[in-house]
This record gives C-alpha cells, structure tokens and sequence, in this order.
C-alpha cells in the first residue's frame, strides 16, 4: 500500500519552461536590487550568512555574494543560498500578480483524490519550502496547499542522494516501501529506489527510451495499487 505520495515539482507537476523562462529571469533581472534593497531584513541577511557559510567566505561583501549568486544561477547551482533568495524575489513577484504557478492540468484533481483516500502528499524540490509553497498557493489551479501535509527542499539533502530520501522517511515516519517519489529525472528515482521507495517517471515531453523506472505521462495515469505491487 501506498501511505505517501512525494513529488517533485519541476518537469513532474509543473513545466520546465516555467520555472526556466520565467521563474529564473525574474529572479535573474531583480537580484542585485533586491539584495541592496532588503539586505539588511533578517530573512534576507539569514541568506546571506548561509551563503557566505557555503563559500567558505565569512567576509564576502554584497558586491562579492552577487557575482557568486549570478555563477551559481549560470550553473544552476542547486544551492540553498540561492534558493532562499529566488524564493522571496518570486514571493514579490506572486503577491504583485506577476505571474501564477504553472501546473499540468491533471496535478490538482489527481491530489485531491488521493488525498480524499488518506494518502499524505509532500513535495520534494531544490527551490526551497517558500517557493513551493508558492507556487502551489498560487497556481493557475487555485490554492492547493491545503492538499499538502509538507514539503522538504535542499536542506533535507540534495535530490540525486539517497541519504535524502532515508532522511525523509525518517521524518515522515514511513517504510520506504510505502512512499511512492514522482520524478522527471532518473537520477533523482534512481536514489529513491535505492532508498527502497517506490517510483514513477513523469514523461511530459514523450521521447522514446527503454524505460527504467514506471512511467506516466499523466497523474491519471498513476496507479498507486500497480505500483505498491
Ligand atoms: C519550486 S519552483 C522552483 C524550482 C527550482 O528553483 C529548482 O531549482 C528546481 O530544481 P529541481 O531540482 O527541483 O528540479
Ligand atoms: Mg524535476
């Protein structure tokens, strides 16, 4: 029996072009303002220390975090710095009616299914807690957070690490067995299963390739029965 739907979020409940051609250049164009605007408020200032923490920097000025955090956004570093960061450019962004968060049309009806059945959903993302609460609150769906009983972002693990998924089993008080991890990325399943969770790729955009994990190409076509089995 499945008791825990983990999902990810980018390329599974919602479009990587989303996130890529409009969550990250806005953050992109409104970084170096926003960090000498708000530098000084305490959620901005904890992102910075974590930041000068990850580079090993403890006297790195604004100017010196800045240039570090646009090489971190070129590589798509999934650094928990930036994410804090990106994550309160967004929330400005939600809350002037910017843009809402995509999701696939099949994400909302197939949660709160599952959820009527007395199944737990969390999401599992890089972009940290804030953004996905985001993005869930404000979706072109409506407000879906009341759906979720939690969300785990870098700061549980990085995503291709199987400790992560241990680790978020611990805290949900779950067999590995009984959580199901809804991905895009191969590497990301692959370290769930090693984890000993049940797994399903979403293949939004089919290609042809053997596959290694189950595949959907839709929530609704996630059975939660075939796949504890
Ligand atoms: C919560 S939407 C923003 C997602 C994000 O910032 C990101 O880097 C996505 O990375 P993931 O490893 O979850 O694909
Ligand atoms: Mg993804």
């Amino acid at each position: 029996m499945i008791k825990a739907v983990v999902t990810d979020i980018e390329g599974t409940t919602s479009d990587i072009r989303f996130v890529h051609q409009v969550l990250f250049p806005y953050a992109r164009e409104r970084l170096s303002e926003f960090l000498r605007r708000r530098e000084h408020e305490p959620e901005v200032a904890a992102a910075l220390s974590e930041l000068r923490h990850e580079i090993a920097r403890p006297g790195a000025t604004v100017a010196d975090m800045i240039a570090e955090l646009f090489s971190f956004m070129d590589e798509d570093r999934k650094s928990t710095a930036l994410k804090m960061i990106q994550g309160m450019i967004w929330r400005e962004g939600y809350l002037k009616g910017d843009f809402q968060g995509h999701l696939y049309p099949d994400v909302a009806p197939r949660l709160a299914e599952w959820r009527q059945q007395g199944i737990s959903l969390y999401a599992y993302s890089s972009g940290s807690v804030e953004a996905q609460q985001l993005l869930f609150g404000y979706s072109e769906s409506g407000d879906l957070r009341p759906l979720f009983n939690g969300y785990f972002d870098t700061r549980i693990g990085a995503k291709r690490q199987a400790a992560s998924y241990r680790n978020i089993a611990a805290r949900l008080q779950c067999p590995p067995k009984e959580i199901l991890f809804l991905s895009d990325i191969i590497q990301e399943l692959d370290a769930a299963r090693e984890a000993g969770w049940r797994t399903c790729q979403l293949i939004r955009d089919p290609v042809k390739c053997p596959p290694l994990h189950p595949q959907a190409t839709h929530f609704n076509q996630i059975d939660l029965q075939e796949l504890a089995s």
